[in-house]
């Protein structure tokens, strides 16, 4: 198992959020791997993560779900896979005190490369999906608590996301009406949702 830090488009290792590579084992039957090994991920993470619940989210080409977090009482992280077709997983840090706030990483998930973006509490999370059909499964810290629900929109120019909206093969971006109507992550700050 491969584990990296990421670095924003600003050239900044935003500390917190790691890129998986889990290893495969192909033979002619086809191949193995654990998505998940709580001494292994303990270990790459620093800390012993205990999580809540398991998401799978099925998507079609041009859906974004996102940016998503929690806050206090019932912050989330998350542990994000493609395990059919491919999206594109963001992360922005939203902690106020930190040197990278309002910076962002991004990688490229797909069922063929198995990698995995660890998201820790603290950063909004989101996914532009790639391929005709992409599901995405995730383990998360801390249970859904719609209360503590927050948004900011995907394309907040404050963040600058570089979204790669040229692999979508012409399909349109397509949101929730929650994502829609989502707030910039400066409007967040100033009604107090972020860390
Ligand atoms: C997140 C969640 C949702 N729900 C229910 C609530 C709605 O009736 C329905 C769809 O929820 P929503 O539209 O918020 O789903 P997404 O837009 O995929 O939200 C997720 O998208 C981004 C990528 C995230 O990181 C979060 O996990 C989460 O916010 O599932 C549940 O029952 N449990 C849950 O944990």
């Amino acid at each position: 198992m491969q584990v990296e830090q990421m670095q924003s488009p600003q050239g900044a290792t935003i500390e917190g959020p790691l890129l998986i590579s889990p290893q495969a084992f192909g033979d002619e039957r086809g191949w193995f791997f654990e998505s998940w090994n709580q001494r292994r991920f303990d270990e790459a993470v620093g800390e012993a993560v205990v999580f809540s619940q398991d998401n799978h989210s099925r998507s079609v080409q041009g859906v974004l779900r996102g940016l998503h977090y929690q806050l206090e009482p019932e912050p989330q992280a998350k542990l994000v896979r493609a395990s059919v077709g491919k999206i594109f997983d963001v992360a922005v840090d939203i902690r106020q005190g930190s040197a990278t706030f309002g910076q962002w990483v991004g990688a490229q998930l797909s069922a063929e490369n198995k990698q995995q973006l660890w998201v820790p509490e603290g950063f909004a999370h989101g996914f532009l999906t790639l391929s005709a059909v992409a599901e995405v499964q995730y383990k998360a810290r801390g249970f859904w608590n719609k209360s503590c629900e927050r948004a900011i929109r995907w394309d907040d120019a404050s963040i600058n996301i570089r979204w790669p909206l040229d692999l979508l093969g012409g399909a349109e971006v397509s949101l929730s009406g929650k994502d829609a109507e989502a707030p910039t992550l400066d409007q967040a700050k100033a009604a107090g949702d972020v860390f």
